[in-house]
């Protein structure tokens, strides 16, 4: 490959990124793309995060201690050094500082957007919050080989697009201690019984835990959310655990259904192994911007309410030289998404369908004239039948007992973000 080659690989891999700079870096790394890719996925991991450092205890530790953190690494690039020599005052001494990142918004026209630092992430994805290096490392690595060694209990799943059954690229697992756990009655097989959380799980967990309701508390003293979603002690009663092997393993866009964690759900999906891209679009309209950004090993994403209702997310394919490998998992990727069940909703009969009695599953509505009700359809229609039962949730409590649905409108739950209009 030469230069030119070389040059345009990068800038097709870090969009954002000055195409000088990006030469400036390639001739400082002597021409390997390789280098110049570990060297920006490393910015990433410049991403600065207050999260308590504790030792692996089960209990994570309260107080806070400061995270050490990494020293920028120091390179003079071409143009800093032209610069220089011409007399020109150049401060800027970290590749972090050098690489500019453009101000992004929502009315951005541009159809895919990568952003790699903590700030851009958050700033263009309000829902999101990524917290790099999260877990002490040496609970990382007992999380990894406990995944390793668990990987041949991940399954594929089984699912129906328009009538015909589909199997996922990514394999899937279930863990929790209640046997009850069905995290989504249209999946539900024998190869998708939840296993046994591990106690590496487990431990893990509760650093999980720990961290959203922190987040959570924060996230909620600026929005305010409806009294039905969940905004405090915050747990996760089980874990839907994904595993990539390869990098042609993928998941394609998608919100998570709501049918067991309830509407404005918080889901806190942790990365170990390989490093991929999470990408993320609005729901609607179908052609809004992409964001991609890169989810390294032992990264926390946090999507927090709002995020499954406005958003889609998946984790696309990759060509082999866009991501990081792993030194025990090699290529493949373990994903770890911790989330709670939606306590109204247990205690409750499940919602059936009228037409043919099977279970329903929940979802908002992102478009048309009713965007922003949550309803219940009937499971057949995501099992290949056709089934057009249709319910109304109504979230409203009559002595503390959730009505759950309506077959009237005008008491439907009806959830709206501040960027939607009802003309949408
Ligand atoms: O692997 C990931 O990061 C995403 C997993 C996910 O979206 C899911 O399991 O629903
Ligand atoms: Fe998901």
């Amino acid at each position: 490959m030469d230069t030119e080659e070389r040059l345009n690989l990068l800038i097709e891999l870090f969009p954002t990124y000055d195409k000088e700079i990006l030469l400036d870096i390639l001739v400082s790394c002597a021409g390997s793309v390789k280098k110049v890719k570990k060297l920006l996925l490393e910015s990433c991991v410049e991403i600065k995060d207050s999260i308590a450092k504790s030792e692996n205890k089960l209990e994570p530790k309260i107080e806070k201690q400061p995270i050490k953190e990494k020293k920028p690494k120091i390179l003079e690039t071409n143009t800093l050094k032209r610069k220089r020599e011409e007399g020109q005052v150049v401060n800027q001494t970290s590749l972090s500082s050098l690489l500019k990142f453009p101000k992004i918004n929502s009315t951005d026209t541009r159809k895919t957007i990568t952003l790699y630092t903590k700030e851009d992430i958050e700033r263009n994805l309000p829902f999101v919050r990524i917290i790099p290096n999260f877990l002490p490392n040496d609970l990382k690595e007992q999380v990894t080989n406990s995944l390793m060694s668990q990987r041949m209990l991940f399954k594929a799943k089984q699912f129906y697009i328009a009538g015909n059954l589909c199997t996922s690229s990514q394999k899937s697992i279930i863990y929790s201690n209640d046997d009850k756990t069905d995290y989504d009655p249209v999946y539900k097989s024998e190869d998708l019984r939840p296993h046994p959380f591990t106690n590496e799980l487990i431990k893990c967990k509760l650093y999980v835990e720990k961290k959203v309701n922190e987040v959570l508390e924060e996230y909620c003293q600026k929005n305010k959310l409806p009294e039905y979603a969940i905004t405090k002690n915050w747990k996760s009663d089980f874990c839907l655990g994904n595993y990539y092997p390869d990098n042609k393993s993928h998941l394609d866009l998608h919100s998570d259904k709501l049918t067991n964690i309830g509407p404005l759900p918080t889901i806190a999906s942790l990365t170990i192994g390989a490093t991929r891209i999470f990408r993320m679009r609005r729901s609607y309209p179908a052609d809004s911007v992409i964001f991609n950004f890169p989810a390294p090993n032992n990264s926390l994403i946090i999507m927090l309410p709002g995020s499954q209702e406005l958003f889609k997310h998946g984790v696309p394919t990759l060509k082999d030289s866009l991501y990081e490998r792993d030194k025990i998992t090699k290529d493949a990727r373990f994903n770890l998404t911790y989330r709670m069940q939606y306590a109204p909703f247990d205690e409750n009969d499940k919602v059936l369908c009228d037409i043919c009695k099977k279970r329903m599953i929940l979802r908002r509505l992102f478009k048309g004239p009713d965007i922003g009700y949550y309803v219940w359809m009937c499971m057949s229609s995501f099992k290949g039948q056709e089934c057009k039962g249709f319910k109304y949730a109504d979230f409203r409590k009559v002595n503390d007992k959730m009505n759950l649905f309506t077959t009237e409108k005008s008491e439907a739950t009806r959830w709206l973000s501040e960027s939607e209009t009802l003309n949408d």
